[in-house]
Order: C-alpha cells, then structure tokens, then sequence
C-alpha cells in the first residue's frame, strides 16, 4: 500500500516489545473508535488517528505475523451503541483505503490497473467526488418508500434511527419519479452546514450544555438522539453517494447511478465530476482543496472511485475497504507551534473567553497567531475542586502544542507536547475579574451536576461594556420595558456614541443629544457609501423636509420613553437580564417581594445567609427536594431504608428516603458512607432563614437565589438598578385578569391609534384574557378602528362583527 513510513526504532524490536507494541497501537484505535463513533466525542484529532492507523498497517507490513490479530487491523466504525435497536445491513457498509499525496493516488491508479490487467494506455474512468465529514446513513427505500434508516455502526450491524431520519429533510419519504427497484438501499452522508453548527452550539451554550467539538460531532449527536424531537430541531443535511441492497440494478456506471439518485430527489454532491486521465483528477483535487472554506459545510478530502460497476465487481475488496475506491486526504490542517500570551476576550454573552496568542505558523496555506481555548476548564488542568477536569488541557505560556483548523472554524489548541514544557512554566491563572469592566467572574454551579460549569462569566452584567449592547436590547424587548420605537438600531447608534451606557441612561437622554448621535450615524453612513462608491462630491445636505421628519421621530423615540417611566415590577425584573431570572422567576418574586427595597434588603439579607459549598451540593441531587433535605440533615442517611423493622421506628421512619432518591444520592456521591459524610457536612452549612425564604420558594429555587445573589453582590450592578430606580415608578405585579370582560375573546386593532402604540393595545388586550389577531374573521368579536382604517373595517361590516373607535375601547377597558 502507502510507502512505508515506519519509524526507525521499530526495526530492532524483540517479538515481544514488537508484540506489546500492536497491542498498544490496536487499543489506542480502539479507544478513538468508541469515543468517536459511540461518543461523538473524540479526543485525539483526525490526523492524529490517521497517523495511528497507518503505524498499525506499516507494522503490520514490518512483522507480518501481527498481521490481522489486533482487532483494530480489521475493524470498521464501532459497536453500535445498546440505546438503539439494531440493524443488520445486507451488504456491509465499509471504510475507505486513504491517501495522503499525489503520489499515492498514482500508486492506487497503477494497481487498480495492474488487477484489471489493462495497460497504461487503456481508457479507465473514476469519479471524484467531494469526502463530506459527516457521519454515514443506509437508506432502505421499499416499493419507493423509505422504510429503514439505519448508521454504520461496525459495519455489519448499525443502529436503527428511522424515526430521527425522517425529520431530515434532505431525505424524501417517498422518492420521486419512477424507475427506483422495489428495494433500494440508498446510502450517503448525514451532516450539518458551518452555520448551522454555529447555531446549534450558541444554544448549548445559551442553556448550559457542552458545546460540540466540529460540525461532524454535531451531526453524529443529532442524529442519534433517542428523543426525535431534538433530532427534527437540528437542521441536518444529506448528499447520497452510494448503494447497499438493490433488487435491480440501477445503471452501469457509478456517475449513473447518482444522475439516477438526483433524479429520484435524493440530494448530490455537486462538484462530483468522471476523469479518465490522473493529472485532471488531481487538478480537481486541487481545486475543491482551494474552494473548501467557501463550501459552507467541512469535507475532508476527495473519493476517487472506479466508475464502471462490473469492473468495480471484479476489483472486490480487501479486509476494511473496496479496492475500486480511494479517499485523497488534504493536508493535515494541524501544525506545532508555541503559546506566546494567553488572553481574555468577553463574549457579547459575558463568557470570559480564552485565546491562545501564537507563534505565527502556517496550517493548511493559512498563517494562524490566534487560537482559541474554549473556556476555563479547557485550559485549566484541574478544577477548583482540586478534580481533573474531563477534557480540561492544562496549557501554558511557554507550551509546545499542536493548533488544528478544521473547515473555516476558528483555530483551536488540541494538545500540549508536555516534554517541551519550560522547567519555570507555572499553571495559567485564569482571572476572576472581568478585563473589560473589572466586575465579578464566576463559574455558576451547573444545577444538575452540582460542579461548576466550564465557562465563567461576567457578572456585571449591566455596565459591562462587552455586554452592553445584548442587555440593552433585551432591556428594551417586548416582554421587557418594551419601549415604542427602540429596536436594535438606535440601541447600538446610542451605545457607539456613549449617550447610553446602561439603562437609566435611556431615561436621561434628551432631544439635542439624541439628534446629535443620530444625525452623526446618519452622516458616518454616507461617508462609507461614497468612499464605497468613490464619488468625491461633498454630501448633500438634509432638506428642510427631511429635517422635520426626522425630528418628529426622535420626538417619538422620546415619548416612547417617558411612556415607560412606569412599570410593573416583573417587567422591571425580567428586563435587567439577570441569569436564571425568565419570566416566571421575575413574576414570583414579584409576587413574593410586592416592592424593589424589600427585594433587594431581601437578597442582602440571603447573602448574609448562604449555605455552604456541601449544603449546596447536596441541594443539586436530582429528585432531592427541601423536605428530604433537611430530614436528612436533621436524622443523617438512613443505613437500609427496606427493612420493616427500621421502618417503625419513628425517627428512622420520618429519615426515609425513596428509593429514587437514594440511588440519586448514592450515584452522586458514590457509596453510603460517603453519602452520611456530605450529609453531615452539609449540616453544619445550613443557610439561615433569608436563604432559605428565596431557595425553598417552589417558584424561585436554589438556582435563581444564588444567580440572584451573584448579581446583586456585584456592586456596579446594584449601583445600576439604583440610579435605574431613581428614574422610573414600579408598580406590583402585572396580573392577568381572567374574569374580564374580554377573556377569550378576539379583538383585531385597525388604522392608526393615538392614544396608545399596537404593542401597548395588544399588552392591555392580552392582560385582560383576550386573544388579539391581524385578520378578521366570522370568529371575530371586536374590531377597534382609528382613522385610516380600510379593509378590516370592511371586512367587519360584511361578518356583522362589532366596531368601536379607540376612545370607546378604552373606556370599556377602565370599566374591566
Ligand atoms: N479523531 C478520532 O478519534 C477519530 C476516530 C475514528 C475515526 N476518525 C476519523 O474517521 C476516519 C476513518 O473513519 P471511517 O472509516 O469512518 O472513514 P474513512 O475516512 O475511512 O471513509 C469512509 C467514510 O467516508 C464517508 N464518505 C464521505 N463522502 C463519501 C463519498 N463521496 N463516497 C464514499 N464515502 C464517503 C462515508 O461516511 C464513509 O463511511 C479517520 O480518517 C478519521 O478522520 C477519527
Ligand atoms: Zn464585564
């Protein structure tokens, strides 16, 4: 096969080390497999596995009684995982042979043609088709309608996802067309587009959960989900590229069968092209390398396969691969270099994020000198905890390590070569203070594992200027302050021009400023557009007309905002942004706290109180709640909680636990004894009752309490719900009235209102139980109608539905 690149220590090793050596090798593909395959978490990057099967086969070359005793040397994929039910697929789903250069793909032409005993000169047809790095997919198409959907799994036996597949919706349920054999097993490759990827790992990130490696990663976890749900909502793609089981053939040539596929509207790749001489193929080669950051998806080299069918029949197969096919890997895009400076970048999130700065170095034709590190526990090495972090990498200033890029993915830092680590390197020692406003950062205890999450954040959240314009926007949303007229636009245009900084700046603002920021964007704008244009003509000034206009929509944006100076506490609440703190959370502390002073003495008074670090722990099992709780602080963990005798006991009766629960609690901390030890740690750390008020509140809890007191303990956020404070009247709770008048009825608003936006009416229509739509109907029950009204009004007439103006309206809302 590949010219052997063996290392040259092998060639003197004794039948034993050579032996112990295979094993070695074997076991650490094996392992890459599992974690790669079942996990959809590899540890190790491609090229570094490539490398470790190409030193089993040269080794196996070098000793060849080795040959196929490793269970690695023949193994395809993975055993496929026991959370699914098992396919066996009627012809084997197989690996690829790989390439690395041009050279090798010039050996593998020279051998298919060897086999077939053509000559050189003999005409000898391949496609080359782009290698998406996906994951693979048989497609069991019966009479026309896919049947079975089933992964790769070891090759013999894949996993069953039908359900999951039929919410892709690159795959047909019915192919199209006519002409497909009654049974048609279409196979190809299931994978995600870099922006859906991106996509995908900003909500793991928003809620919480670990992010995916790549975008293979990401397809492979979404696809085998046991919950379909979660499968239908990521956006998975497909391109069909080859066949198991057919009843017919399909066409004589491979390049046929996927004009055939296409035709059926099953999806292919379309820089998929036939060659007959190796010099174009290679040049296509070349020419997808160069394309693939523009493709939008990641592909990892190119498959050469034989086109003509009955010739790929006579060349068969070796152990793990046909030997009609060849996939041409582009260069490792990974390089060795040294960590110069480690910094922070805040994410518009708060995530305080780490960059490795570089020596510069080339990966794949680019120069890189930044790269990322995920987050806290990636470059740190062991947790505060004093555990090993799982994938935490311990990387220092000074570190040898390897940088991969994959597709247009950022840069990022996979190992550190610890044999070339300075003698005088010291562990990074990641801030605890924000280096873009200098507030708190804290790792949040992820609620359900009780450790604290990966990634810490800013807490200052409302001066924080790597934050600002997020919070403002939010601020400013509809279930927040909802201020008329404030959408993304003038938030940034106000924050770029320093006029708002956080939200009581919003209430200061006044006509003169706002225009000045306004009309300086507005100038900045068309100064780009002619430097864009190269026109040199000085810019037109603003007509009177225009002029006026303009001033009457800053006097809105204006009126928009004194229109809020009241507001109902949960709004107030929900709009600071607070972690943790949605809708519901803000609407039970409004509930619970009727005003701002009380709320905020009240957080005081619970940071005074808090538990300790057990207590909290043990708080976070699943399924434990305050009553078990504290039954178990108060009595310790019952020794056996099945035996009658103790269960008669009062005191041991009343320290029960489910059995849930106490597989929770023993699963968590590991055995018994180590369980009655956190309990009677956790005793001593009881919080007092200012605590506890918030955290056994069912509607506010642990989570919300301790996000609530990381906010509030941070004094540039307290200082901002002050001077927000200063600026605008809160009112309790906005309750929904559900004996209204109204309740269950549809109102549609038409023409222009005066005394109050759409957003205000819909607020007040819905606060009273009403459903409020844009079109009326026969179902219709109220129409309100300002001036300018037009074919609602119509069409309110011809349904008989009731008309009122805007005054009447409200006066039926005053009377409820
Ligand atoms: N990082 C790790 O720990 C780790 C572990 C295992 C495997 N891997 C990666 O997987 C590779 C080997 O695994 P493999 O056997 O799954 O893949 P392979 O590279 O040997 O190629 C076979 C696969 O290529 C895919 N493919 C994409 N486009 C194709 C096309 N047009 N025609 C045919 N096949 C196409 C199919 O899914 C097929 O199963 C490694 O080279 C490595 O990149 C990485
Ligand atoms: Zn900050």
């Amino acid at each position: 096969m590949a010219a052997a690149k063996t290392d040259p220590s092998d060639l003197d090793l004794t039948a034993d080390e050579a032996r112990a050596e295979h094993a070695r090798l074997s076991d650490a593909i094996l392992e890459a497999d599992r974690l790669y395959y079942q996990e959809d978490a590899p540890e190790i990057s491609d090229a570094e596995y490539d490398r470790l099967r190409r030193r089993l086969e040269d080794f196996e070359t070098r000793y060849p009684d080795l040959a196929g005793t490793g269970a690695a040397s023949t193994s395809v994929g993975a055993k496929p995982s026991e959370k699914f039910a098992k396919v066996r697929h009627a012809v084997p789903m197989l690996s690829l042979g790989n390439a690395f250069d041009e050279a090798e793909v010039a050996e593998f032409v020279a051998r298919v043609r060897r086999f077939l005993g053509l000559s050189d000169a003999a005409p000898l047809a391949f496609t080359a088709e782009p290698k998406i790095d996906g994951l693979s997919l048989s497609l069991r198409y019966v009479d026309g309608r896919l049947e079975t959907a089933a992964t790769r799994g070891d090759g013999e036996i894949g996993e069953n996802v039908t359900t999951n597949a039929r919410t892709v919706r690159d795959i047909p349920a019915t192919l199209a067309g006519s002409g497909w054999p009654a049974i048609c097993e279409v196979r190809g490759e299931v994978y995600l587009s870099h922006a859906d990827f991106a996509a995908i790992n900003g909500r793991q990130e928003a809620a919480g959960k670990p992010l995916f490696a790549n975008p293979r990663n990401a397809a492979a976890g979404s696809l085998r989900q046991l919950d379909p749900a979660i499968t239908a909502s990521r956006p998975l793609r497909f391109f069909a590229y080859a066949w198991g089981e057919l009843s017919a053939p399909i066409a004589g040539t491979q390049s046929g069968t996927l004009e055939r596929f296409a035709a059926w509207g099953l999806p292919v790749n379309p820089r998929t092209e036939t060659f007959t001489d190796t010099d174009a193929m290679l040049a296509h080669y070349r020419r997808i390398e160069a394309d693939r950051a523009g493709l939008g998806y990641d592909i990892d080299g190119v498959v050469y396969k034989v086109d003509d069918l009955a010739l790929q029949r006579r060349l068969g197969f070796v152990s793990r691969s046909p030997r009609w096919a060849l996939a041409h890997k582009f260069a490792a895009q990974e390089a060795t270099t040294v960590v110069d400076d480690i910094v922070i970048n805040v994410g518009r999130t708060g995530s305080l994020n780490p960059l490795a700065k570089l020596r510069p170095v080339t990966v794949g034709g680019v120069v890189v000198s930044n790269a990322t590190l995920h987050n806290e526990g990636y470059v740190k090495g062991v947790g505060a905890d004093g555990e090993p972090i799982r994938d935490g990498r311990d990387i220092r200033v000074g570190d040898t390590v390897t940088v991969v890029r994959a597709g247009d993915v950022i840069p990022k830092v996979m190992d550190v070569d610890l044999s070339k680590r300075p003698a005088d390197s010291r562990p990074y020692a990641f801030p605890e203070a924000c280096p873009a406003c200098g507030s708190r950062a804290v790792r949040a205890v992820n609620p359900r594992t009780g450790r604290p999450d990966a990634v810490r954040r800013c807490t200052g959240g409302l001066i924080c200027p790597a934050q600002g314009v997020e919070r403002l926007k939010h601020f400013v949303s509809r279930n927040g302050f909802d201020i008329e007229g404030f959408g993304e636009t003038y938030i940034e245009v106000l924050f770029e021009a320093g006029l708002v900084h956080q939200p009581a700046d919003l209430f200061r603002l006044d006509f003169e400023k706002l225009k000045d920021a306004i009309v300086a964007r507005r100038e900045a704008l068309s100064a780009e557009r002619r430097a864009e244009s190269g026109a040199t003509e000085p810019p037109k000034k603003a007509t009177k007309k225009k002029g006026d206009d303009e001033d009457k929509a800053i006097k809105n944006l204006l009126a928009g905002v004194e229109a809020r100076r009241r507001v109902p506490m949960n709004r107030l609440l929900f709009a600071l942004g607070i972690p943790q703190i949605g809708e519901a959370t803000a609407k039970a502390l409004a509930k619970r706290f009727l005003d701002m002073p009380t709320l905020v003495a009240a957080i005081r008074e619970a940071t005074a109180a808090q538990p300790g670090p057990d207590w909290v722990e043990l708080t976070a099992v699943p399924r434990v709640g305050a009553t078990t709780r504290d039954r178990l602080l108060d009595l310790g963990f019952p020794q056996d909680d099945t035996t009658k005798e103790q269960a008669k006991e009062p005191a041991k009766e009343r320290a029960r636990v489910s059995a849930v629960q106490r597989e929770n609690l023993l699963a968590h901390y590991g055995d018994a004894d180590a369980v009655r030890a956190a309990v009677e740690r956790a005793a001593g750390q009881r919080p007092g009752d200012a605590y506890r008020l918030f955290a056994d509140d069912g509607e506010i809890g642990p989570v919300a309490t301790d996000a609530l007191i990381v906010f509030f303990s941070e004094p540039h956020n307290a200082d901002a719900v002050m001077a927000l404070l200063d600026e605008v009247e809160v009112e309790p709770l906005e309750r929904p009235a559900s004996a209204s008048a109204f309740a269950g009825q549809t109102v549609v608003f038409t023409g222009t209102l005066e005394k109050m936006t759409r957003n205000e009416a819909k607020a007040v229509a819905e606060r009273l139980g009403a459903k409020v739509s844009g079109s009326v109907s026969a179902k219709t029950d109220l129409v309100v109608a300002g001036p300018g009204a037009g074919s609602k009004l119509k069409d309110a007439q011809k349904h008989g539905v009731r008309v009122v103006s805007e005054d009447d309206w409200l006066g039926m809302v005053a009377q409820g």
